[in-house]
């Protein structure tokens, strides 16, 4: 059988840690593309010399030339910039923009067929653009930052009640910005709801809001420490899990920025609830029951995703 191929745009910190562990998990072939000319070559030459030590059977190019990425199965994105200390992930939306068009066209032109996971930011916006300027259909393109917010609170979660991560659910929906929205009702350990756990004197109010606040400023509390980009160790996972979803059909359940069409009361906007994703792409948008709390929180979430997609239409008159 011939390999799966994976076509990753964008072979900065994200890009390169995605190409690593798509190799180390034999998911397909791996094209590093990049318009900085030797920076893909020179990561995807590193990476192959990590195959005879790690026991990978892929192949890895890297390349300049969007022709490459022809008959790719899966493409994740992470062509732009990333925010620095000081900056918000909406300060990234003009020029990332633009690159969004250049990428859109580029898998228009060459890889159409493709499932396609966005990550750059500001991420609800910039995949809604990416698809507008690809024409792909809705189902096939996804934004990625669910995962990585809900890995986060998950993290946080185990660490708060000293059990494995393995047993703790999470899920956060919403935008993937401040506005993010941890729903606590539904983030469990082993099946027993937080509320549950906290009437159970493992934890309190306080410490969980605390773990919410600190979940939604995630992103930024890494920003502050690097001091010169972005969180991608968790990133690139995260993305990693998605593609698996998609080439194994394996319908996993993840939260994903997906088009919505009157789900939760919103239609024609990307922001993140939960869906099942297989071999069909997203194959079902998942409507779960919301507390009147977590409703009006995904409400504001709601619009500051559409603020920035006004913001888009205004910088591009063909998205209007
Ligand atoms: N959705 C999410 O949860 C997350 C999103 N991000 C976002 O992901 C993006 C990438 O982050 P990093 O990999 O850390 O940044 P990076 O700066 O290390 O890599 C970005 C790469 O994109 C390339 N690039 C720029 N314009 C391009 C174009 N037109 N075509 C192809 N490649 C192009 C650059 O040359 C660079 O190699 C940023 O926008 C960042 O904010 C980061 C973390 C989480
Ligand atoms: O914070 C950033 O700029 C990158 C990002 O989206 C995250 O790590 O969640």
């Amino acid at each position: 059988m011939a390999r799966k191929k994976i076509a990753l745009i964008g072979a900065g910190n994200i890009g390169g840690t995605l190409a690593h562990l798509a190799a180390s998990k034999e998911l397909g072939d791996v094209v590093l593309f990049d318009v900085v000319e030797g920076v893909p070559q020179g990561k995807a030459l590193d990476l192959a010399h990590c195959a005879p030590v790690e026991g990978f059977d892929v192949e890895l190019k890297g390349t300049n030339d969007y022709s490459d990425i022809a008959g790719a199965d899966v493409i994740i994105v992470t062509a732009g910039v990333a925010r620095k200390p000081g900056m918000s992930r909406d300060d990234l939306l003009g020029i990332n923009l633009k690159v969004m068009k250049a990428v859109g066209e580029g898998i228009a032109a060459n890889a159409p067929n493709a499932f396609v996971i966005c990550i750059t930011n500001p991420l609800d916006a910039m995949v809604w653009a990416l698809r507008e300027f690809s024409g792909l259909p809705h189902h096939m393109v996804v934004g990625m930052a669910g995962v990585l917010d809900s890995a986060r609170f998950r993290h946080f979660l185990a660490d708060e009640f000293k059990v494995s991560v393995q047993d703790v659910t999470a899920f956060v929906l919403g935008g993937h910005g401040d506005t993010m929205v941890p729903v606590v009702e539904y983030s469990t350990v082993a099946g027993i709801p937080i509320p549950d756990l906290i009437e159970m004197g493992w934890s309190t109010k306080e410490r969980i809001d605390a773990i919410v606040q600190r979940t939604r400023s995630g992103g930024g509390e890494i920003v502050a420490l690097l001091k010169t980009g972005s969180a991608y160790y968790a990133p690139a996972t995260s993305g990693i899990e998605m593609a698996e979803a998609y080439l194994k059909d394996k319908k996993r359940v993840l939260p994903a920025a997906v088009n919505l069409t009157s789900q939760y009361g919103v239609s024609d906007l990307y922001v993140g609830v939960p869906v099942v994703i297989g071999a069909g792409g997203v194959e079902k948008i998942v409507e779960i029951k919301l507390n009147d709390e977590a409703k009006a929180n995904f409400q504001v979430s709601v619009d500051a995703v559409k603020e920035l997609l006004v913001a888009c239409k205004n910088i591009d008159g063909s998205l209007a």
